[in-house]
């Protein structure tokens, strides 16, 4: 198991202060965070820009010291013994980092094999197996500089368990992939766990793809931890926030403080969050679109109608929507929702 206690990072900066003069200044990314990861789970780590997500993997990953606080490996503490971790470890990157780009995948392999302290004769039958298991076997010899996209994330992968990890840590594995080639790579990331016992984390910025693959989700805000928890559970804290959207036409902007103040008499807890005008070219007329966050979306349209009504409003259509788990992440990012 991986036991992260308490860890705290701080990056000590220079803040500018004109052309010629700076100060020192300390960023805390990462405040007293606290998690574990088990063999065989698969665990997201998200957050907004800036939460503290790649400072986490990077200190889990051996490559960054915490500034205070304990991370323990299958028992051993890594300011201990930091090469007996690293064997344990590894992390892929999205994105095409941490490659040599005019060295074949194989020989890449070798490379970061030789790191690892592996044999040669290890390192070419590890390097073998894996190209084939990731599809390259056909590209082996090939120059990484000649890869699509995809390949070099295969070769990513390949990479990342030259070394047999026992935790693997995925920073946005998918980024930038088509389709296809990201849905494949879930799947391995999936087998990886459930089929090796391999303990995953994972951070992504497609909530689809944690809420297919994660079997619980640490939320950060801020460099803090907010909640942990399966990722249903963390939708559900937010699934008294659905919205009701309705598109009228005759909205003018007198109408806004009449309906703000409907919405506050309302029983439904109701909140006008968003007013969008657009022009809409079938009706060729302006077309609002009034969003109302409430626990019950379906029961606030109801509400709605005989108000646009009287107010001289015609709905185009109506609609509602329940919060998924990229609204929850922003919800309760924002300090809304339970978590707050
Ligand atoms: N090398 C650094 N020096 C100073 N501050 C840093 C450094 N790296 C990150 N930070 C700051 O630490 C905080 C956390 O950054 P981090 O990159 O860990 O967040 P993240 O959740 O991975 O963000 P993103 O989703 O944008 O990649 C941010 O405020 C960032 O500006």
């Amino acid at each position: 198991m991986i036991e992260m206690t308490d860890v705290t990072k701080i990056y000590e900066t220079k803040q500018k202060l004109g052309w010629f003069r700076s100060e020192k200044a300390a960023v805390t990314a990462v405040n007293s965070l606290s998690l574990n990861i088990l063999p065989g789970e698969i665990v997201g780590l998200l957050g907004l820009n800036g939460a503290g997500k790649t400072t986490t993997i990077r200190m889990l990953s051996t490559l960054l010291e915490p500034t205070s606080g304990s991370i323990e490996v299958d028992g051993v503490a890594m300011h201990k013994n930091r090469q007996a971790v690293q064997q344990k470890v590894n992390m892929i990157a999205g994105g095409e980092r941490m490659l040599y780009w005019s060295l074949t995948g194989r020989e890449n392999l070798h490379y970061f094999g030789k790191l690892y302290g592996l044999g040669a004769a290890q390192t070419g039958r590890e390097a073998e197996r894996l190209l084939n298991e990731v599809g390259l076997g056909h590209a082996a010899d090939q120059p990484v500089e000649q890869y699509s996209k995809g390949m070099k994330q295969r070769l990513q992968i390949a990479r990342g368990l030259i070394n047999d990890p026992q935790y693997l840590f995925l920073d946005e594995p998918t980024l930038g992939l088509d389709a296809p080639i990201a849905r494949q790579l879930r799947r391995t990331v999936g087998r990886l766990a459930k089929e090796q016992g391999k303990g995953i984390l994972l951070t992504s910025h497609y909530p689809q793809e944690v809420e297919e693959l994660c079997d619980r989700v640490y939320l950060l805000s801020r460099g803090e931890l907010l909640l942990c928890d399966k990722p249903e559970n963390i939708v559900r804290q937010v699934a008294g926030l659905q919205t009701a959207h309705l598109d009228v036409t005759g909205w003018n902007e007198s109408l806004r403080p009449l309906l703000a103040e409907h919405l506050a008499t309302s029983s439904h807890q109701a909140e006008l969050v968003c007013t969008e005008v657009a022009v809409n070219p079938a009706a060729s007329s302006e077309v609002a679109r009034l969003s109302v966050q409430s626990p019950s979306a379906d029961r606030m349209i109801t509400e709605m109608l005989p108000w646009t009504a009287q107010h001289g409003l015609r709905i185009v259509s109506f609609a509602s929507e329940k919060p998924n788990l990229e609204d929850a992440i922003i919800l309760l990012s924002e300090g809304k929702g339970k978590a707050s």
